[in-house]
């Protein structure tokens, strides 16, 4: 009987001394983790994390991730991100978009998120907007928010995206990213419908988009199917900090 209890002892002496260096192991691993990732991203990138963002792949790494700006395939048909290639965004909208991608695959399995932008350098919003220096401000303002009032984009709290197939193509939504015009508007879908412009398919796609986001706590805007805010403008100014 001592001699079992002696046996039992050493067991949970062993396995918890194990346990302990296994965390330490683990602490020790996460923290150089976040190290490397400071040593190797650009300036902008290093900012947005020293700010509190986090690399939304690091919260899910099963979202899908092509920051359009960072590529020559946008609206002003430069890459205006250069070394920006992750997308970051605030704590809270992040662990929103992995429920949401949650939910996406429970409804569809074989389907992702595919973030096309998040937390956006108001330098950069700037850009954009001169790009559309066409249009009036007031229109302006519906397909780019106005650097002098700042878009959620600016405080890493919404984010651009489509719904893909695991393997990265894009549904087919009605339009393109960034097309401005009547015909990306979710208000004017079942117009576009009736007016065959948009097909059932198309709307419903834009819908299972917009269930997922809107079932953890996203909202849409009516001038585009892409874009969803965490937080009102306001809220936004309030709690977080503007990514310069
Ligand atoms: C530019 C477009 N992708 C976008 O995000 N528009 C909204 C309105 C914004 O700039 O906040
Ligand atoms: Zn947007």
């Amino acid at each position: 009987m001592r001699k079992h209890i002696f046996s039992l002892l050493l067991f949970s002496l062993i396995s918890s001394s194990f346990e302990a260096k296994h965390k330490s192991v683990e602490n020790e691993e996460n923290k150089k983790s976040a190290k490397s990732q400071m040593a190797s991203t650009c300036e902008y990138e290093k900012k947005m994390l020293q700010q509190g963002l986090v690399n939304v792949r690091e919260i899910d790494a099963s979202i899908l991730v092509e920051l359009k700006y960072s590529t020559t395939d946008n609206f002003v048909g430069k890459d205006v991100y250069g070394c920006i290639t992750n997308c970051f965004m605030q704590k809270r909208p992040a662990e929103m978009l992995k429920k949401a991608n949650t939910l996406l695959q429970k409804k569809h399995p074989n389907y992702r998120l595919l973030v096309y932008d998040g937390g956006r350098p108001l330098s950069i919003q700037k850009v954009l907007w001169s790009t559309l220096s066409q249009y009036p401000p007031r229109e302006r303002a519906k397909y780019v928010a106005n650097p002098a009032q700042g878009s959620i984009h600016n405080y890493g709290s919404a984010v651009d995206l489509t719904i893909a197939t695991a393997d990265g193509k894009a549904l087919d939504m009605g339009t393109k990213y960034d097309y401005f015009g009547e015909l990306a508007y979710p208000v004017k879908e079942d117009y576009f419908l009736a007016k065959k412009k948009l097909t059932k398919q198309q709307v419903a796609n834009r819908i299972l988009l917009r269930n997922v986001m809107e079932a953890v706590g996203f909202m849409h805007i009516d001038y585009e199917w892409w874009h969803f805010n965490a937080v009102s403008r306001r809220e936004a100014k309030q709690i977080y900090q503007i990514i310069e």
